[in-house]
């Protein structure tokens, strides 16, 4: 069997912000038994204190991994979001500081489709006011501002993973879908491109949001794109909350132009169940308000927890970094009983291989198999040797100028 250079009873893992029990069950089974799981997510001063001795760290959206949070962590070794959203990591300091990012990337993707298919069918229907009034014992029977899905249009923002199934589900309803997204995306059953957003806009009885947190997306939808939506028309978020502009909904709600909204994404969330939520948003009785869980079935979640810890054994174990988000990718095969691995991950300038093989035909080590695999200003570079012991040459290519990591299996 493979040993690592660390020893699996000795790699530290940590599970944080409730990540399924199903990834601790899958590191356990593997061998690995450091194991600390919170449900909560820490502050940036507890974070960095757990990240000065964690080699594998799970979170989900939450945890901000980004800036001075990162400088504690020389440890860690890979990051696993447990989620699709990868925008509370900053992966480009994590890839020059070599530690590769996986995520979920469709695991969770139904259960978000059918959530936001459900708030449309309730917002149509004005059920939101309808249930808030009778929990105070107030009788409101009306058809006023109650329709079906059937023949109105959904606009999509955003026609990935997420916007495509929803408009499966908006379709089978009897809904038109039209929808716009920066990439050049195929048509699914009778929905339309549109050139723009601000075209988009006025055209639609509903109005949701898939796109990622990027500097494209913050704000996308203030004031002047509320204003270019019909009125009576809603808007639903279950993307992330920097995308909205909150006070502006509030404004566009009070002045009855919106006629209601469903918000699972907030730009300030609270950081577990214990804490307060705040928002303006509490006011509106025409408002579905939801605590961010589009993605949180039983179903999605452990279909998340497998995936992603899968992802982070194979990683630890092997070396493999298929899918990850920000590194490299390469599929490695299983490591030949007689060989080490040694694994280099440098920047990439010219000139690295020819001294990384300096290292080892320097110490008369044969190079049984070797993989690479670049991406921007990083390498990774695995070899499969012949050596009885592995420190000098860790310590020969730890001292090559750009070197950025070394890993040994054996
Ligand atoms: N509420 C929740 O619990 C969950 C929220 N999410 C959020 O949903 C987002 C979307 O998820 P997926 O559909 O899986 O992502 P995806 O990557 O499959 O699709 C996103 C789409 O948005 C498009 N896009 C990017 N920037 C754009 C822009 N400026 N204008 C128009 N289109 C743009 C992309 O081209 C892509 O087609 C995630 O990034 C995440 O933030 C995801 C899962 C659960
Ligand atoms: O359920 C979660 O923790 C976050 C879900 C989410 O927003 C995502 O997958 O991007």
């Amino acid at each position: 069997m493979t040993k690592l250079s660390l020893s699996k009873e000795k790699i530290k893992v940590v599970l944080l912000e409730g990540v399924h029990p199903d990834a601790e069950k899958l590191f356990r089974k593997d061998g690995y038994d450091n194991i600390h799981v919170y449900n909560s997510t820490p502050n940036d001063d507890e974070l960095q204190n757990i990240l000065a001795d964690t080699h594998i760290l799970g979170i989900r959206s939450r945890t901000q991994l980004k800036g001075q949070n990162l400088d504690t962590c020389e440890k860690l070794m890979a990051v696993g979001t447990f989620c699709i959203g990868t925008n509370q990591v900053d992966l480009d300091q994590c890839k020059s500081q070599g530690i590769p990012v996986f995520n979920a990337p469709f695991s969770n993707t139904r259960s978000v489709a059918e959530l936001v298919m459900a708030e449309i069918i309730l917002l149509l229907r004005g059920i939101p006011e309808k249930n808030a009034k009778a929990h105070r014992g107030q009788w409101f029977k009306s058809a006023l501002n109650s329709n079906e899905t059937r023949g109105k249009t959904l606009g999509i923002v955003g026609f990935g993973h997420i916007g495509s199934q929803l408009c499966i589900l908006a379709e089978a309803m009897g809904m038109k879908v039209k929808y716009y997204d920066i990439e050049n995306k195929l048509p699914l059953g009778n929905s339309e491109a549109v050139g723009s957003l601000e075209e988009l806009l006025p055209q639609v009885d509903v109005l949701s949001l898939h796109v990622p947190d990027t500097e494209l997306t913050q704000e996308m939808i203030g004031a002047k794109e509320l204003a270019l939506l019909p009125k009576g028309s809603f808007l639903v978020n279950a993307a992330r909350g920097q995308i909205v502009v909150i006070d502006d909904l509030v404004k566009s709600l009070k002045m009855g132009h919106l006629n209601g909204a469903a918000i699972d994404v907030f730009p300030t969330e609270p950081a577990s169940n214990n804490d307060p939520f705040e928002s303006p948003l509490l006011a509106f009785d025409n408002v579905i308000l939801t605590p961010h869980i589009g993605g949180s079935t039983q179903e999605a979640q452990v279909n998340i927890a497998n995936e992603v810890a899968d992802k982070l054994i194979k990683y630890s174990n092997n070396g493999s970094t298929s899918s990850a988000v920000n590194f490299p990718e390469v599929s490695l095969p299983a490591l030949h009983a007689d060989l080490t691995r040694v694994m280099h991950i440098h920047e990439n300038k010219p000139g690295m291989l020819e001294r990384i093989n300096h290292a080892f035909s320097s110490q008369s080590i044969n190079i049984a198999a070797m993989y690479l695999q670049t991406s921007g200003d990083v390498g990774y570079v695995i070899m499969d040797v012949n050596c009885e012991s592995s420190d000098s040459i860790v310590k020969q290519l730890n001292d090559i100028d750009g070197t950025i990591r070394v890993r040994v299996l054996h």
